[in-house]
């Protein structure tokens, strides 16, 4: 089974209280940020508090990912260095627009593992897509490094480049959001949504992860540790589906004995691609069933 990756928490790097406690939430990783959400006099505290917390005992048992500053600004090399000395098993690259982007993270990455005896290849990369320009490149910036655990949408800086804001339905992300699902497809590697910055907003968070997961991504980044449980509720099958897919399973191997490749279940079609959806689906039911 691949990776679990439906909460990715922003947790701003300058601040040390909830550096010191983000663990106890459980999502899936935490992405402490050290780009947009720490101020420019902050900038080295908050790479020092990061670069502290990835060594804390408390953070061994789950995925740490770090945005760091782009590597064209004065701060990016100095985040890499730290984070990638300090243990992050994933760098998350900010506003990612081409494929020279991640390459030449991915440069900067080996040089620095090769500096500390980090093992060369062990620090992955996720790839944050926030323009027109990156939505545009968005397979060749998927396919551009085998480290690449995913690619991901940055939405507030993609609406201000494309000169809109973010609607309630989402009309405005929905090109964005196909071209990022069908480029982390077509590359093999995984789909994450951006965040929703209402956070008081329980249902209309609700509303927007059904509408991602309906796309089929594999999870989305979050601000507050209140819309952890919220989503991985939406993303968890229910017990029918569940239930169904026994039923097809069941069904299928008694085709398979039978010699059927396609089979009939309660009037409907069973083959390949349903038998496999079935495996998947009672593989989510293994981290919990929707309540
Ligand atoms: C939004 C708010 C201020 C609300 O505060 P509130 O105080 O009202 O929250 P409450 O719920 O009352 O907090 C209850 C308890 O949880 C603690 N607690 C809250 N949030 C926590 C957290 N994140 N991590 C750990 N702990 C947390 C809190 O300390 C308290 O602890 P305690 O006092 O002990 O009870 C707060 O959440 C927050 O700062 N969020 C992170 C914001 C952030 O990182 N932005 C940058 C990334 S986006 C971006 O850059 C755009 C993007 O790039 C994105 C893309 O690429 O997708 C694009 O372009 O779209
Ligand atoms: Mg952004």
């Amino acid at each position: 089974m691949s990776k679990l990756r439906r909460s990715m928490l922003f947790v701003p790097g300058a601040n040390a209280a909830m550096l010191s406690n983000t663990f106890i939430y459980k999502p899936d990783s935490i992405m402490f940020d050290l780009e947009d959400s720490v101020a420019l006099r902050e900038k080295d505290t908050a790479r020092m508090l990061v670069f502290n917390a990835l060594q804390h005992p408390f953070y061994q048992d789950i995925e740490t990912v770090v945005r760091v500053n782009p590597l064209n600004s004065e701060f990016g090399l100095k985040d890499l260095n730290a984070v990638v000395r300090g243990g992050a098993d994933v760098v998350r690259l900010a506003k990612t627009d081409s494929a020279e982007d991640v390459i030449a993270m991915e440069r900067a990455i080996i040089e620095i593992e090769k500096a500390c005896g980090r093992e060369v290849g062990s620090t992955k990369l996720l790839a944050a897509i926030e323009s027109a320009r990156g939505i545009n490149n968005a397979v060749e910036i998927a396919h551009a490094s085998e480290r690449l655990i995913g690619i991901a949408l940055g939405a507030e800086d993609y609406v201000r480049d494309i000169r809109t804001q973010r609607s309630p339905g989402g009309t405005e992300l929905l090109f964005a959001r196909c071209a990022i699902i069908q480029a982390a497809r077509a590359a093999g590697i995984m789909a994450f949504d951006t965040v929703y910055s209402d956070v008081n907003n329980e249902q209309g968070f609700l509303n927007e992860a059904e509408h991602i997961k309906q796309l089929g991504f594999d999870g989305k980044s979050l601000i507050n540790p209140r819309q952890i449980e919220l989503l991985h509720n939406v993303l968890a099958p229910s017990q029918a589906e569940v239930d169904h897919a026994n039923a097809v399973i069941e069904a299928a191997e008694e085709g398979a004995k039978q010699g059927l490749g396609v089979i009939s279940l309660n009037g409907k079609m069973v083959d390949g691609p349903i038998i496999d959806r079935a495996r998947w689906t009672l593989q989510r039911a293994q981290s919990g069933i929707k309540q």
